[in-house]
């Protein structure tokens, strides 16, 4: 076995994603208080936690949008600080609008995310290929020359996962990818993220509760507070009460009472 052989095996065994320590502040207040996560290759990680808990300023930290006083994060082996290969990464941030007033095409906004594997700029033909590809796994190629601003929630969700999947890459981070998504887009985007595991990406995702991606799942991290306090198998769904997430406050509880809370979070 040749020295070169050994660094590839070295390669694909080590974490995509290695976060430890890792502690961050925003505003005065501590959001991460020593968070210590790995994603290894091809593996589908659900990060899960009730609201506040910290599952986007994680995410966010990871890809540089937030900054950590404290632990170290890697991505690929490579400490973040150093690592510049982005196009190996597809980020999907968490939808806040369905538009936001975008004047812009869904191609335009899908073929935004081949820019980084583009050479200057110029699409050529590979190029153009990805951004029709993208566009026809999240089933958009109809829409392709319509502005986003035409499209439902759901929809302008699919665009924003095919922006992240035209640039091909390794590991797909995604923020609440199902939140105020309809049951056709949600089995559209299932079926997309399927093909992605399938053919060997690594995932990372924030969910508030598994739902129709619960198969695909590996390990679920759950976080309470900025800590983690689970790092599993996924929590068995046995109905919607018990839920990951899910604060249960009676309709009969006195005003101000304290949610029952049910599940890994409880
Ligand atoms: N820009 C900010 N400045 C100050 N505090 C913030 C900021 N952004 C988030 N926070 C606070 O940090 C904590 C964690 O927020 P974060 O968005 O990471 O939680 P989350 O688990 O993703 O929640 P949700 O499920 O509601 O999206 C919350 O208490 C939130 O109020």
């Amino acid at each position: 076995m040749t020295h070169d052989t050994d660094d590839t095996e070295d390669r694909v065994s080590e974490p995509v994603i290695r976060l430890h320590g890792v502690r961050a502040e925003l505003g005065s207040r501590p959001v991460l208080r020593g968070i210590d996560l790995t994603v290894a290759r091809g593996e589908v990680v659900a990060l899960l936690g009730a609201n506040g808990s910290g599952k986007s300023t994680a995410v966010r930290s990871i890809i540089g949008q937030v900054p950590v006083s404290a632990g170290e994060i890697d991505l690929f082996g490579t400490p973040r600080h150093r690592f510049r290969d982005w196009s190996r990464v597809g980020y999907v941030p968490q939808r806040t609008t369905a538009s936001g007033g975008v004047p812009a095409t869904v191609t335009e906004i899908v073929s935004s995310g081949r820019l980084s594997r583009t050479r200057f700029g110029l699409f050529r033909r590979a190029d153009q290929d990805a951004v029709r590809r993208a566009l026809e796994l999240v089933d958009m190629t109809d829409r392709a020359r319509d502005p986003v601003d035409a499209l439902s929630g759901g929809q302008h969700q699919r665009v924003l996962i095919a922006r992240a999947l035209a640039a091909e890459p390794e590991l797909l981070i995604m923020d609440e990818p199902m939140a105020g998504v309809d049951l056709a887009s949600q089995e559209v985007l299932a079926r997309t993220l399927r093909e992605q595991v399938d053919a060997g990406a690594t995932v990372l995702l924030v969910l508030h509760e598994l739902g129709p991606l619960e198969p695909l799942i590996d390990r679920a991290v759950v976080l309470r507070d900025g800590c983690v306090v689970h790092d599993g198998p996924p929590p068995k769904a046995v109905g919607q009460h018990a839920l990951p997430g899910h604060d249960h406050v009676h309709p009969h509880a006195p005003t101000g009472a304290e949610p029952l809370r049910t599940g890994l979070l409880s």
